[in-house]
């Protein structure tokens, strides 16, 4: 289980994180919402050593990850999907893909075939560039490169952003088949609230770097959670 306590974080003088704290265990989703500016990319980049955290702490499985970088951070066994999804645009997907293997042994560096059995586009697509895929093909790729580092936690940064309908869909599929899998933590920063509410087992509602409202799905009031997304 992924522990977050009591969160703090600052860019330069401003604090934009103020005691945040939450759990993600594995084989269950764990939403973070809020509106634009609250903080949830900040969470995710403090979980991956992508920022350093001021104050409080990170545990996985009760160990502490004590401001790791991101590549310890990855080797520790979390992954990080950025908004925007950061492919390399004139690498190729097969490439992209390799990119994963940073973090693995030489004898793990081989791309899963179930990774194309979740993304059937991308086998087929492995010669092209990064660049030339839409953006909902990007996404794809983004969260496949995510998984080849074969993560115990895997952090999704607004994977619906700009995409059109169908992928959205298929990247929910793909979300309840690794959450079925039983063994990863998924946390989700989401703010497509349908989305989220159909898929996640919690919910976090972050307001101005503070943690607003929080509960298990079946006992959050939906209302509640909307209102803290909608102000
Ligand atoms: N590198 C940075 N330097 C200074 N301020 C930053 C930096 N990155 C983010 N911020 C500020 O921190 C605050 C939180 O940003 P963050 O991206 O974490 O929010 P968010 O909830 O993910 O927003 P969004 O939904 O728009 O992505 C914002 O006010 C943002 O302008």
């Amino acid at each position: 289980m992924l522990s977050v306590e009591n969160l703090t974080l600052h860019y330069g003088q401003s604090q934009i994180l103020h005691g945040i704290s939450l759990t993600a265990e594995p084989g269950k989703v764990t939403a973070v919402t809020g509106t634009n500016g609250v903080g949830k990319t900040s969470l995710l980049k403090a979980i991956a050593g992508r920022h350093p955290y001021s104050g409080g702490s990170i545990t996985l499985d009760g160990k502490p990850l004590d401001h790791l970088n991101a590549f310890q951070a990855g080797r520790a066994g979390i992954a990080y999907v950025p908004q925007g999804r950061e492919v390399f645009p004139l690498m190729t997907v097969q490439e992209n893909l390799e990119t994963g293997f940073a973090c693995l042994p030489k004898s793990e560096h081989k791309v899963p075939e179930h990774i194309f059995e979740l993304f059937p586009i991308l086998k087929d697509f492995l010669q092209r560039r990064g660049g030339d895929l839409s953006g909902g093909q990007q996404q794809q790729l983004a969260i496949a490169r995510a998984l080849i580092m074969k993560p115990r936690v895997l952090l999704l940064d607004e994977p619906t952003e700009g995409i059109q309908p169908n992928i959205i869909q298929q990247i929910g599929r793909v979300i309840s088949q690794l959450r079925s899998q039983g063994d990863m933590a998924i946390i989700l920063v989401e703010q497509y609230f349908d989305f989220m509410w159909g898929l996640a087992d919690s919910f976090v509602a972050v307001t101005r770097g503070e943690v607003a409202l929080s509960g298990k799905a079946g006992e959050i009031d939906r209302e509640a959670l909307l209102a803290k997304v909608s102000i």
